[in-house]
């Protein structure tokens, strides 16, 4: 068993102990988005991935939108051994009987019940008053508590709520037997300041918040969605649900291999761990690029291709000098390479490093010449392979039989 699992279901021991709990939501949040949907074997094997990385709790869907999403979630409550599995339920007695169901062969198993709780969503969404909200969120609570080990409350639209109204929601669903209290930024609304603010507030005034562990939920309509899970972690948020690729909703969640790499690059700041076993990032993030056919950013955080490749000469001639000029994390500690790209932007030095690794022995006359024409062939290709760099020293030899020999090419 991985050791990240070990331990994992106890809220007191996980807020005291500088660990911040990973929340898996690719197979619910991320799925819900148009484009992303994944059958159930796709979840399963996207679910083992997910137990290798060392997430601490795999939410696998919501078992009441469709019977497929019902058996994935059973098939995966059965069939991992580590993490706890949790399946997404509204405060509605169907949903929460499904959801039961389906985590029946857990060996850990939550039910992740929601609720909005802002004005907007009370007075538009749902129809009620805020008496009613707190009376519906205590009776799902207690009835998800017989069917599940654990239940985790999300207050939706949180973020927008009154906070005091959000703290007594908080403290009932305390009382009725919630043991993670989850405040989501449903729409990618706050900055990091005010989610800061939020969670200080409710630790503050949730009765019983000491034995709780509180949870966030960011999105990222604002591009803020990682921000805002590290300010939340600051103010004592110790789970985090996020996404493989920041897939979700819209502009998707918090993505999972941002937040667990800036916890890990800036621990003296953040001073809090997570399980994760951060050299299966990039395997993972394929995956799931894979099962849903749709491709990673090159530009994306941790795992996009251009996350640790370098084409412009003076960024690449610091990388040959010492690696920490462009780089703030070794890229094998997230399964993935550096890469130095020849192309328009690149000058002598990493050209002269490529053509060394090629097993050419280049003067400086020599380097100088193809660099001429390494540069020209730039402006009609946009990058230079191996090839294209024999087939210049070939051509270059030609003309100059004694300028520069090829020990093996
Ligand atoms: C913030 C989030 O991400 S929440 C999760 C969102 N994810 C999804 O919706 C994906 C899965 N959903 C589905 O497959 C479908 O919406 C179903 C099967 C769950 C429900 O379908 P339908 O019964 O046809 O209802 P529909 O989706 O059109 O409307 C939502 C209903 O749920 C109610 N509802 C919404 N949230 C909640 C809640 N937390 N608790 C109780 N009721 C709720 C709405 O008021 C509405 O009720 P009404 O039918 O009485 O008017
Ligand atoms: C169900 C909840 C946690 C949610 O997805 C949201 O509010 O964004």
């Amino acid at each position: 068993m991985n050791p990240a699992h070990q331990g994992n279901t106890d809220a007191v021991e996980s807020d005291v102990g500088g660990r911040v709990r990973i929340f898996d939501t690719t197979l619910r949040d991320g799925e819900q988005a148009p484009g992303f949907s994944m059958d159930r074997r796709a979840k399963l094997r996207m679910a083992h991935a997910l137990e290798d990385l060392g997430v601490d709790i795999i939410e696998a869907g919501f078992p009441q939108a469709s019977p497929d999403d019902f058996a994935a979630v059973a098939e995966i409550a059965r069939t991992l051994k580590a993490p706890t599995i949790a399946a997404l339920a509204r405060c509605q007695e169907a949903d929460i009987d499904s959801a039961g169901k389906a985590l029946q062969g857990a060996r850990q198993s939550r039910i992740h019940l929601f609720l909005s709780t802002s004005p907007l969503h009370r007075e538009h969404k749902l129809g009620k008053s805020r008496q009613e909200v707190i009376d519906i969120a205590a009776t799902a609570i207690r009835r998800a508590r017989t069917l599940a080990h654990e239940v985790e409350f999300s207050a939706e639209d949180a973020l927008r709520t009154e906070p005091d109204f959000l703290a007594e929601v908080f403290s009932v669903a305390v009382e009725a037997g919630a043991s993670v209290l989850n405040a989501p930024d449903t729409v990618g609304y706050v900055t990091p300041s005010e989610i800061h603010a939020m969670f200080t507030y409710l630790r503050e005034h949730v009765r019983g918040a000491e034995s709780v562990v509180f949870s966030a939920h960011c999105h990222d309509d604002l591009g803020m969605a990682v921000a805002n899970s590290l300010a939340a972690i600051g103010a004592g948020a110790r789970q985090v649900e996020c996404t493989i690729n920041g897939i979700g909703e819209r502009a998707g969640n918090a993505a999972l291999e941002e937040v667990v790499m800036a916890l890990r690059t800036r621990q003296p700041l953040f001073r809090v761990d997570t399980g994760i076993v951060t050299q299966r990032l990039f395997p993972t993030s394929r995956l799931l690029a894979e099962l849903t056919g749709q491709a990673v950013p090159r530009n994306k955080a941790i795992v996009g291709d251009n996350a640790f490749a370098h084409e412009s000469g003076i960024h690449q001639h610091g990388m040959l000098k010492h690696r920490g000029t462009y780089e703030i994390m070794r890229p094998q500690d997230v399964g993935a390479k550096t890469s130095l790209v020849l192309g328009k932007h690149s000058g002598r030095h990493a050209l002269r490093q490529r053509l060394v690794e090629l097993e050419f022995a280049v003067d400086e006359a020599t380097l100088d010449a193809v660099f001429e024409s390494f540069k020209n062939l730039t402006d009609r290709q946009r990058s230079i392979t191996n090839d294209d760099l024999v087939a210049l020293m070939d051509k270059h030899q030609n003309h100059h039989p004694t300028a520069a020999v090829a020990v093996q090419s």
